[in-house]
């Protein structure tokens, strides 16, 4: 197990980094946002909700792509922005980004994909000095080799990384376990609910309507990844874990956690389009789950553990749990992830953060709120 990796030779890079391009100080920072799904759509209609007010100007935007098309130009009002790529017909293609974003003023790309082709791309532009935000948790939480590579391209860059989005749906997660350890503290263990549809659906399942139907509406409310096995699977939420593991000092590898999936092999063998008249598989092993817990009064809630122990040695699962109804983190509603993070200050209490952890417009929300920090 490798821990406290961190940013080895960072400062290094720095030291040898190109200088950013010097940028007029009073210029908007042109901005490429990449998809325009959920996600994606509420970013523009944020953008377009700043029309008027304090934030109106402090970015272009300059690209808007799906997987499909992309629209560029100069400045892409917001409101316009879903129309202009409907009519392009211009192919979308990732080898255009950086051109776009040319010009005066800081330089962010925005990822709203699932992409892991878009995910590759992060430490490139990154070492180019671009700013890279993202709602994608394939960038920092997937690869060892991948999370190193956007560390020492930022470094190198002078470029941001704004993560605020891949746990926690902007939640003031990682920016806690940050300024935690800039105040000299050691993270000792982390707890929680990290998924936000598998926090909505234990919130609402009450064993007599099928798990299916509510895995339906969680995905119509745009809650779960674009394929809501990802969600069941653990996988999701193993991303989410790595992140913070890694944000913590421990360079977790994917294959040390412990990962127990809610998806049934015939579910998990089937192509995505297949997936959706599939769901009901989910029905028999849950009613069962849930019908257990509630015979012991107990609730059932979907969980990422991470402990260091003083020796250094680290043990991280995910999984689905069956707590007393009273415990700390069976509590909240709706989408809420519920985070309790122990350290040298917080040793027998733990701080504990909690609110909406899915959703498109607190996603939408931590990303912009990301970008405004990297540009100001
Ligand atoms: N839905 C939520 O509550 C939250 C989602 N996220 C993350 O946000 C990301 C987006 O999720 P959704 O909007 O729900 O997905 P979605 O499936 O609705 O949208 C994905 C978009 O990415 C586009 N895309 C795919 N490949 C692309 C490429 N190479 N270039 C440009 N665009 C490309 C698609 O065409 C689509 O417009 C995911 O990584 C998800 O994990 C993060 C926090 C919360
Ligand atoms: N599918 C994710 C969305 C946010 O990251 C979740 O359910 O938490």
């Amino acid at each position: 197990m490798n821990v406290a990796a961190g940013v080895a030779h960072s400062e290094t890079l720095r030291a040898l980094a190109p200088q950013p391009q010097a940028r007029a100080a009073n210029a908007s920072a042109r901005v490429a946002l990449l998809g325009t799904g959920t996600v994606g759509s509420a970013v523009i209609a944020r953008l377009a909700g700043w029309r008027g007010g304090a934030l109106d100007g402090r970015v272009s935007l300059v690209h808007v792509a799906n997987s499909r098309r992309a629209a560029v130009a100069d400045a892409i009002a917001p409101e316009q922005a879903v129309a202009a790529l409907a009519e392009s017909t211009r192919a979308s293609s990732l080898d255009e980004v950086a051109s776009a974003l040319h010009g005066d003023g800081a330089r962010v790309v925005i990822d709203a994909t699932a992409s892991e082709a878009v995910a590759e791309r992060h430490a490139q532009w990154l070492a180019q000095g671009i700013h890279v935000v993202t709602a994608c948790k394939i960038g920092q939480g997937t690869t060892l080799a991948r999370w190193r590579a956007i560390r020492e391209a930022c470094a190198y860059g002078g470029s941001g990384y704004g993560d605020s989005a891949t746990v926690g749906a902007g939640l003031p997660l990682l920016r806690s376990l940050r300024e935690l350890q800039a105040g000299g503290d050691r993270i000792h263990a982390i707890a929680g609910v990290l998924s936000g549809s598998l926090a909505w659906l234990f919130n609402h399942y009450d064993g007599m309507r099928p798990f299916s139907a509510l895995v339906r509406q969680a995905r119509d409310a745009g809650y779960t990844e674009p394929d809501p096995r990802d969600d069941l699977s653990g996988e999701d939420v193993r991303r989410k874990l790595l992140i913070l593991a890694r944000a913590a000092g421990v360079a977790l590898d994917a294959s040390e956690v412990e990962v127990a999936s809610l998806v049934p092999p015939e579910l998990a063998i089937l192509s995505k389009d297949s997936v959706d008249a599939a769901l009901p598989a989910l029905d028999g092993p849950l009613r069962e789950r849930y019908a257990a817990a509630y015979k012991d009064g107990a609730k059932l809630r979907f969980l990422a553990r991470l402990e260091r122990g003083e020796d250094g040695k680290v043990s991280a699962k995910v999984g689905l749990e069956s707590l007393p109804g009273d415990h700390p983190l069976a509590g909240g509603a709706g989408t809420d992830n519920k985070v309790a993070i122990w350290s040298d200050r917080y040793r027998a209490q733990p701080l504990v953060i909690q609110g909406p952890g899915a959703g498109a417009e607190v996603t939408a929300a931590g990303l912009l709120d990301d970008v405004l920090r990297l540009i100001s």
